[in-house]
């Protein structure tokens, strides 16, 4: 376990608010009157700004040192060797620059696409899994020049998977329900691990991004950045927001899916990078989902009794694949870049 730093709280705000605000997860060594403080504080901000960073996760410094490590070594590989472990139709391996295009960004016409390259490790499926097979339920792709990597990873995800479910009890309370109302959604997650490299593009054009505006597809996404920045926020009163790297933090956002599961409650906030410094820029988020066959329909505390909710009940995996399917090239060749 890391230890407990101190991070000065930022107030959360309103449309002019200019950094994101902090919330001190305290090691989740709190009471019921804590959890439900820091519940109160989630729903306000997620309400507001649907981004914020968090302090105190429990993630331990080494856990983040070895994955920024293998990210590193696994970009610094020949590139013959990210090949050959290209992007397979389960949505896993490597994606080189310039082949995902956000075709269905809400936020802007995007024509330009990614200069950024990724590895995608997603939830593990067992051969004998009834599920394998399926739409994105298949094999994960290892580089094997880095004998550590893979461990190291899992190692990673395994720390993320305890994170995100510990925030999921926090998500239940800060929406009325009990802190273990969400966790059958979960039962078997679908996960998406992306260690991202950003190449430096100090010229770059104000069209020119190295991951272009959008909304994340999922319930939440915690993000693991470097000191580089480069990561930007949509303000709800127009303008950026720049998510300056806070040294022992994970920025968390709210995903598509929650915003429509909350009924719009929380927003799915819009969110770019640019990597306009001179050095190469290492992130890693870490999107948390529910299992691909469970039904989203709006929370019982989201919609007032006498209102119709806004959305109607979607399933997950089926609303995941077309958002897939329109916006990476290799799976469609008519949709993305080059
Ligand atoms: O690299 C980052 O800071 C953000 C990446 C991101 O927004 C994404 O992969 O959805
Ligand atoms: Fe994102």
């Amino acid at each position: 376990m890391s230890a407990t730093r101190t991070v000065k709280p930022v107030s959360a705000g309103d449309e002019t608010i200019d950094r994101l605000p902090i919330v001190d997860l305290q090691n989740f060594a709190f009471d019921e009157a804590g959890a439900d403080r820091i519940a109160k504080e989630i729903d306000r901000i997620f309400s507001e700004t649907g981004f914020c960073y968090l302090s105190n996760t429990g993630v331990s410094d080494a856990e983040i040192a070895r994955i920024f490590e293998a990210s590193k070594a696994f970009h610094a590989l020949p590139q013959a060797d990210k090949e050959a472990v290209a992007i397979n139709a389960y949505h896993r391996g490597y994606m080189a620059p310039k082949t995902s295009l956000i075709v269905t960004s809400s936020v802007a016409t995007v024509t330009k696409p990614n200069n950024s390259e990724s590895l995608m490790i997603m939830h593990e499926i067992a051969g004998d899994d009834p599920r394998f097979g399926q739409d994105l339920q298949g094999p994960n792709q290892w580089p094997d020049k880095l004998p550590a990597f893979r461990a190291d990873v899992q190692e990673y995800v395994d720390a993320m998977l305890g994170l995100a479910r510990r925030f999921t009890t926090l998500i239940a309370r800060a929406l009325g329900m009990a802190p273990d109302a969400l966790d059958h959604f979960f039962a078997r997650p679908t996960t998406f691990l992306r260690l991202l490299h950003y190449p430096p593009q100090p010229n770059a054009a104000d069209d020119e991004f190295g991951s272009a505006p959008h909304t994340d597809y999922g319930f939440i996404t915690i993000l693991l950045q470097d000191g580089v920045g480069g990561l930007e926020v949509r303000r709800r009163g127009g303008g950026w927001i720049k998510a300056t790297p806070v040294p022992g933090t994970f920025v968390i956002n709210v995903g598509d899916i929650l915003a429509r599961w909350t009924n719009g409650r929380w927003q799915s906030t819009p969110h770019r990078v640019q990597n306009k410094n001179t050095v190469d820029r290492y992130s890693v988020p870490f999107f948390f989902d529910p299992d691909m066959s469970e039904t989203i329909t709006c929370l019982p505390g989201c919609v007032a009794a006498n209102e119709a909710p806004r959305f109607e009940p979607i399933v997950y995996g089926k609303y995941l694949m077309e958002r897939i399917d329109k916006n990476y090239s290799y799976r469609n060749a008519a949709g993305g870049a080059a």
